[in-house]
């Protein structure tokens, strides 16, 4: 993860490894991506979020270069990607959900037959220590765990040193300890400079991993930014067990909150949302005057919380198509 300033943009589209302008893709009449735009600079990682069908692998696979745009545009390092074309082969490289690897060679043939094709290779050992496969040198590809296959693919993608990598669910079957060295191994090739798309279902990969996020829904960004603006633009969240005398229309209305009664493992709870400007300063007068009622009634509110949002919070809202309270401002 990069902390530093971004790069600003140079007159030939800049520092920007990948540019993404008005895109849209669509598939005969069915228009899946409508129009988005977004930005990666070098020594970035971007997540790329979103609901099933939202349009995150069509968008991917356009920026690759395997589509055409059917609207806007895509530049990498200023290039047209559509048919990847040779000046770009070298610098762009990809970690796909499906590997190409033969599995009767072992890993170490596995990664020199890559090394014998990129231009300015990794060393083996190095590769193999990155990937912590070091151990695993004379074992085949088919008796690898999962886990250890997705790291394999990880390293033969980036011993070529590409400048722009797209990973898709990186570390899908692997357990967590796995997970958390693949995230390491991830942040340091972001801090050597280069620019990484990633597209993963684990909200917590990319809250860990994203320097910027973008949620997609119906082929639309709905919303985008760091993380953390991300979830402080949500809002903050007030909760306690929905009490066995109280029905959900006898809940207060709280000033600066929004309210309602959900499923949480299989009782009742109630939600208040605050939002908007001074989240945390009406957060807590929603909570003062709702120990007020607690205490007028004489209920007491079990697993009472108030927390910040989460990355999840913000997804469901937006798979829930309740974008327009993200935007910001104050509701009651
Ligand atoms: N080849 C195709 N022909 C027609 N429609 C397609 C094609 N590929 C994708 N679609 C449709 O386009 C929309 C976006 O699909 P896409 O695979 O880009 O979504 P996604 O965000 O990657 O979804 P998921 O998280 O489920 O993988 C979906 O409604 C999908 O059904």
């Amino acid at each position: 993860m990069s902390t530093g300033q971004r790069p600003t943009a140079g007159p030939d589209g800049g520092e920007n490894a990948i540019t993404v302008r008005d895109l849209r893709q669509s598939y005969g009449d069915f228009e899946a991506v409508k129009g988005i735009s977004f930005e990666v600079a070098r020594g970035e990682l971007f997540a790329l979020l979103g609901t099933n069908g939202a349009g995150k692998t069509t968008t991917i696979e356009t920026v690759e270069g395997f589509r055409r745009p059917s609207g806007g545009s895509v530049r990498v390092f200023g290039l047209d990607p559509y048919g990847q074309p040779a000046a770009l082969r070298e610098r762009v490289d990809a970690v796909l959900q499906h590997s190409g690897s033969f599995p009767e060679l072992t890993v170490a043939e596995t990664v020199d037959l890559s090394r014998d094709l990129a231009a300015d290779p990794m060393d083996r050992d190095e590769v193999l220590a990155l990937t912590n496969l070091t151990d695993k040198a004379g074992v085949q590809v088919r008796q690898l765990s999962g886990g250890q296959r997705r790291r394999l693919d990880l390293g033969l993608a980036v011993l070529s040193r590409p400048e722009a990598l797209f990973l898709d669910e990186p570390t899908t079957g692997m357990d967590p300890e796995a997970r958390r060295a693949t995230w390491a191994t991830i942040g340091d090739l972001v801090r050597q400079g280069m620019a990484i798309v990633l597209t993963t279902h684990y909200l917590e990969e990319a809250e860990r991993l994203a320097d910027r996020l973008a949620i997609m829904h119906r082929g639309e960004i709905k919303v985008e930014g760091t993380p953390r603006d991300v979830v402080v633009r949500w809002g903050d969240r007030i909760g306690f067990l929905l009490p066995p005398d109280v029905r959900s229309e006898d809940l207060p209305a709280l000033p600066g909150a929004t309210g309602a009664v959900e499923m949480r493992g299989g009782q009742a709870w109630a939600a208040y949302t605050v939002r908007g400007d001074d989240a945390d300063g009406r957060a807590h007068r929603a909570m003062a005057e709702l120990m007020d009622w607690a205490r007028a009634r004489g209920t007491t509110l079990r697993r009472l919380e108030l927390r910040g949002a989460s990355l999840e919070d913000v997804f469901l809202s937006v798979a829930e198509g309740a974008t327009e309270a993200l935007a910001g401002g104050p509701r009651t």
